[in-house]
């Protein structure tokens, strides 16, 4: 089946004996893309992928996933038969072996040449030398790793990760990225749930921030450039107590605002047409320049922002 969208979703709503969870969620996903959904607790997060995976049924609205109606319960198993999903909690048998698990779950859906994708997945998850020992002694990273190894063994179209690194230390969650952003670069289509925006930012082409509506969805880069446009730091090498005057009244900044005596942060469209004329006019006013740079605003701001401060405000 040729679809448009792999995950469409329209004024979903999903509500719990007067609890609203999700409400009004309009969602378009494409082949290869990848979306992270972050918001704050409660939020509605997991609500959204219990209702992408016809798990739940929606209040109101519609939910298409692969081209198949989530709402009826026959098109959303076979579409289910089509996705791999990765939970906080990976289900996994603790008395089996990685294989043993890797095999059950292989025969559950019908996987075709089964031990060769079981052994691609386990080589990929770093798993293969461990392939015998039981799941029971594996640590939480490698059981995270190992549930990544059974959401990809039948190929799945989409991939369905709800906070695939919530809970592990340091190096448990770089392996688990890199592993993601291994499967970025291959292409796949994810929707995954964080509350890390670095992760956010490292592996998705999109964020979509949730609370209860849908706040906000874009690029990592197009979010930060609609709350605070660009911004370029100047450090100069002693106080110029008249530059914050002098930049405000150039007619293309946007906001200036002094982060010390010294530096000043100027909101400018577009700095490398720009700066010149900055630059001119502070020197011009006295203004010994020691540094001039771009000042990325990390992604947190931008949602801090959005979550602390946009009460009602749906996009
Ligand atoms: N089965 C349920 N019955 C009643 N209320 C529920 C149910 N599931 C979720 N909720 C409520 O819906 C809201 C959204 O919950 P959800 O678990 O989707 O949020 P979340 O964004 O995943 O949160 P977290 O980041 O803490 O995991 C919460 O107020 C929660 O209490």
């Amino acid at each position: 089946m040729s679809v448009s969208f792999l995950i469409e979703t329209s004024h979903l709503t999903k509500r719990f004996d007067g609890v609203t969870a999700v409400e009004d969620l309009s969602l378009h996903v494409k082949r290869g893309e990848v979306l992270a959904l972050l918001g704050p607790n409660g939020a509605g997060k997991t609500t959204t992928i219990r209702l992408l995976l016809g798990l739940l049924a929606p209040t109101e609205g519609t939910v298409h996933v692969l081209g198949y109606d989530m709402r009826r319960r026959s098109q959303a198993e076979q579409a289910r038969a089509r996705v791999g999903v990765l939970t906080e909690t990976p289900g996994l048998y603790e008395t089996l072996s990685a294989l043993e698990n890797l095999r059950f779950f292989a025969a559950l859906y019908n996987v075709r040449n089964a031990e060769s994708a079981i052994e691609t997945y386990l080589r990929l998850v770093e798993l293969w030398d461990r392939r015998h020992e039981r799941v029971g002694t594996f640590s939480k990273g490698m059981r995270q790793r190992l549930a990544l190894a059974r959401a990809l063994l039948h190929e799945p179209d989409i991939l369905f990760l709800d906070e695939p690194t919530s809970g592990l230390d340091p190096a448990a969650t770089r392996r688990i990225r890199e592993l993601l952003l291994d499967l970025k670069t291959q292409g796949r289509t994810i929707l995954l749930t964080t509350h890390n925006l670095d992760e956010a930012e490292r592996l998705a082409d999109r964020i979509a921030v949730l609370r209860t509506r849908l706040l906000v969805i874009d690029t990592p880069e197009a979010l930060r450039l609609r709350l605070y446009g660009r911004r370029v730091r100047i450090e100069c090498s002693a106080p110029c107590p008249q530059a914050l005057e002098i930049v405000q009244a150039l007619p293309f900044v946007r906001h200036v605002a002094a982060s010390s005596e010294n530096t000043l942060l100027v909101q400018v469209e577009s700095p490398e047409e720009q700066n010149p004329a900055l630059i001119e006019a502070l020197v011009q006013a006295g203004a010994k320049i020691r540094w001039v740079e771009e000042d990325r605003v990390s992604l947190e701001d931008v949602y801090l922002q959005l979550v602390g401060d946009t009460e009602e405000e749906a996009v």
